[in-house]
């Protein structure tokens, strides 16, 4: 039986007085022993973050890494070896935001993802399709050649600690939400897809759903039998919200 995770990506939000106010009420959280939590604050608030929680359950995951696994001359970016350094156990690799606006290519997201496993943090890799995509019934082929991007690289056995996030690109901040069988059939195509090179990593991977997940559809979208839990963006900056989220999914 896989344990829900539900994780947090703060993206660019918060400022020293807000995040020491939502790192405070995260500490109050009613801890949900079969579920697996996790928050992504900036990096400037990463070391923050961790010290703050570090007597909680909530484990602490990076936005990005480099894509070189140790430190050497590299202006602007943040390492792997750097990030487990601090106490970081995750990290977003392939958020929408990244390939979208921030160039993240392929190339580079197989650099980061291999980065990341390297020096042993979790990567949470993220997949979706624009609505344009989905538009043109093209939901399946880019799921899939973003999953194959990975899998023809670094082959199959790195999604025995791996994540995986499915967060369709219209439903991200928009507050329309796949509909529950929606992310049931994507997350469903997603686990067929490794269970084609093996079946035991297909049974084991949390595959998360993204996109507008609130208290209010949580329930009905984590009862789907392949969606894991969530990745939460901006209900995650509500300590309450996110709080509920956290419990649905341990209901
Ligand atoms: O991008 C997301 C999480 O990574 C989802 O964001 P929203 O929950 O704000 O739609």
């Amino acid at each position: 039986m896989r344990r829900p995770l539900v994780a947090g990506n703060w993206k660019m939000y918060g400022n020293s007085a807000s995040v020491k106010a939502l790192l405070t009420s995260l500490k109050d959280l009613v801890w949900q022993p079969q579920v697996d939590i996790a928050v992504f604050p900036p990096t400037l608030f990463l070391i923050e973050a961790v010290q703050a929680l570090k007597e909680t359950p909530i484990l602490t995951g990076a936005q990005n890494c480099a894509i070189e696994p140790d430190e050497m001359a590299l202006t602007g970016e943040v390492s792997a070896s750097q990030l487990v350094d601090v106490g970081c156990q995750f990290v977003l690799v392939g958020h929408s935001e990244r390939r979208l606006l921030l160039g993240d290519t392929e190339a580079i997201l197989i650099k980061k993802f291999q980065a990341a496993q390297s020096k042993g943090l979790k990567p949470i890799l993220c997949l979706g399709e624009t609505k344009e995509q989905r538009e043109k019934n093209q939901t399946f082929t880019i799921i899939r050649d973003q999953l194959n991007s990975i899998i023809d690289s670094l082959g199959i056995d790195v999604f025995t600690n791996a994540v995986i996030a499915y967060e369709p690109v219209w439903a991200i901040g928009t507050g329309l939400t796949a509909t529950p069988e929606q992310a049931q059939e994507v997350h469903c195509f997603i686990r067929a897809l490794i269970a084609e090179k093996k079946e035991a990593i297909a049974q084991n991977i949390q595959i998360l759903y993204g996109g507008s997940v609130k208290e209010n559809n949580a329930d009905a979208l984590f009862t789907m039998p392949d969606i894991d839990g969530g990745l939460i963006g901006g209900a995650s900056l509500n300590a309450d919200e996110f709080g509920a989220i956290y419990r649905i999914a341990g209901n």
